[in-house]
C-alpha cells in the first residue's frame, strides 16, 4: 500500500501528505522518470553514462584517471565498482552507437522514443539538423547545465512513438504549469538573460529537424506550446549526478580491512580528490536530468522531513525519510542547498523567490515572520564577491 496521497492546499496547490507513520531513514516511494538524459556538454567532455538510465559506464579506475588527468592512477579493490562487474552486458545501437548499460535499456529506449529519433550515421554529420540543434543549445548554455536539450528531443521521440499521444499529452500537462510572465522569468534562470531571445531560434532549430508541420503528431507544439514545455522542464526537471568513482568510494568505504589498508586507502581518496579538483573542479560526476511525475509534487520546506536519493547509481529516484513522520504531515524535501538552507528567513525567501519564483509558506518560514529582514553574512559575502567580478570583467 502508498504510504502517500496527493492533497491540494491554497497556499502551496498540490502536495504529498503521509497516511501511516513513516521512520526516519525508510524509502517512502521509489520512482523511474517519465524521461532522463545527460547533460550535452558533460558527453562532450568525455563522461560516459548509459544513453537510457545515466548509470557510469567507465570502471571507478578510468574515471579517476580521467579526472585526475593521470592514466597512471589504478585503484585497489576494484569488486568495490559495480562498474567492473557489468563491463560484459554492456551495449550499443548498432545505427548510431549510442551505448548502453544492458540490453534492457538499449530495448527500452528504442520502444520508448529512440527508434524515431536515431541518427544512424548521420551522429558525425555536425550539419545534420538535430547536432546543428544541439550545438546550438551548447553555445546558450555554458556549463554548468541546468536543463538538458536531449530531453526535449527524447520527448519529440515519445510523441512520434507512443501509441497513445494524448495519454503523453495528460502525462506532461500534470507536471506543475506556470503563466506566460513567469515562463519568461524560468527562461532568465535556465538560460541567461541575453539568451531569452533565442527561445525563438530554438523553436525553429527543432521545427526544422523533426518536421514539425508536416509531422501529424507533432503539429500541436506551436511556438507557444513549445515555450510552455521548456518552462515546464525548467520548473519541474530534476538534476541526477552519477560517478563510478564515488561508488567505489562508498564501497570501499563501508568495507571490511586492516587498519594500515585503511589508512593508505583513506590517503589515496584524498589525494585523488585534491587532484580531481585541480583538474575539473566540481565537475566530478554524469550529470544531467530528469522528468518525475510524483515527485515533482512535493513541496519545499526550510525545514524538510524527506530527502530525494538515486540509491542504484541511475536515474531511478527514491524518496527517503530523514526525520520521522507523522501520518497525515506534508512530505517536503528542500530546494535549496545546504548552504542556502541555513540562511536567514530573508535570504532563503529571496533565493526561492529568485531561482524558484515562489514566497516560501513553509512551516518553519511562518514561524519566522518577525524576525528581521536580515540577510545572511554568508550572502553578503556572497553577493561582495559577485560584485568582485562583475567588477573585474
Ligand atoms: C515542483 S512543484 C511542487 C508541486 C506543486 N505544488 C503542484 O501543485 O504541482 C513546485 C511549486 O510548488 C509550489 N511550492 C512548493 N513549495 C512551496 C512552499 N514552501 N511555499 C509555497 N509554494 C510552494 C510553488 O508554486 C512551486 O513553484
Amino acid at each position: 500500500m502508498d504510504k502517500v496521497i496527493i492533497k491540494s492546499t491554497s497556499e502551496k496547490g498540490r502536495g504529498v501528505y503521509a497516511v501511516e507513520l513513516i521512520p526516519e531513514g525508510v524509502t517512502i516511494f521509489e520512482e523511474q522518470p517519465l524521461v532522463s538524459c545527460q547533460y550535452s556538454w558533460n558527453a562532450a567532455y568525455g563522461y560516459l553514462a548509459c544513453e537510457y538510465c545515466l548509470r557510469p559506464l567507465e570502471t571507478a579506475e578510468r574515471n579517476a584517471q580521467r579526472l585526475a588527468n593521470n592514466p597512471c592512477v589504478m585503484l585497489p579493490r576494484t569488486e568495490c565498482c559495480p562498474v567492473e562487474s557489468n563491463l560484459a552486458n554492456h551495449t550499443k545501437c548498432v545505427r548510431c552507437g549510442a551505448m548502453y548499460c544492458s540490453t534492457d535499456c538499449l530495448q527500452e529506449a528504442a520502444n520508448r522514443y529512440h527508434t524515431a529519433i536515431c541518427l544512424g550515421s548521420e551522429i558525425q554529420n555536425e550539419l545534420h539538423p538535430v547536432n546543428v540543434l544541439v550545438d546550438f543549445w551548447k553555445k546558450m548554455h555554458y556549463p554548468p547545465e541546468t536543463c538538458g536539450i536531449m530531453l526535449f528531443v527524447k520527448i519529440i521521440g515519445m510523441f512520434r512513438q507512443t501509441a497513445d499521444p494524448p495519454a503523453l499529452q495528460d502525462q506532461l500537462q500534470d507536471f506543475v504549469h506556470k503563466s506566460v510572465n513567469e515562463d519568461l522569468l524560468i527562461f532568465h534562470k535556465m538560460l541567461g538573460e541575453k539568451f531569452t531571445h533565442q527561445i525563438e531560434q530554438l523553436y525553429e532549430l527543432f521545427s526544422k529537424a523533426f518536421n514539425f508541420e508536416s509531422d501529424k503528431r507533432l503539429s500541436w507544439l506551436t511556438l507557444d506550446r513549445f515555450k510552455s514545455l521548456v518552462a515546464l522542464v525548467g520548473t519541474n526537471g530534476q538534476g541526477i549526478g552519477t560517478s563510478s568513482f564515488g561508488d567505489w568510494v562508498k564501497n570501499v568505504t563501508e568495507s571490511e580491512m586492516s587498519e594500515p589498508e585503511r589508512q593508505a586507502v583513506d590517503e589515496l581518496i584524498d589525494d585523488l580528490y585534491t587532484k580531481m579538483d585541480d583538474v575539473v573542479g566540481s565537475f566530478l560526476n554524469n550529470e544531467g536530468s530528469a522528468l518525475y511525475a510524483r515527485q515533482s509534487k512535493i513541496n519545499h520546506s526550510c525545514a524538510p522531513n524527506a530527502e530525494t536519493v538515486f540509491p542504484e547509481s541511475n536515474h531511478m529516484l527514491a524518496l527517503r525519510a530523514t526525520r520521522d513522520i507523522q501520518p497525515g504531515e506534508e512530505i517536503c524535501i528542500s530546494y535549496l542547498d545546504e548552504c542556502n538552507l541555513q540562511r536567514s528567513r530573508h535570504s532563503r525567501q529571496k533565493t526561492l523567490k529568485e531561482y524558484y519564483l515562489f514566497i516560501c509558506q513553509c512551516e518553519k518560514c511562518e514561524s519566522q515572520i518577525n524576525d528581521p529582514d536580515e540577510t545572511s553574512e554568508e550572502e553578503e559575502d556572497d553577493d561582495d564577491d559577485d560584485n568582485d567580478m562583475e567588477e573585474s570583467d
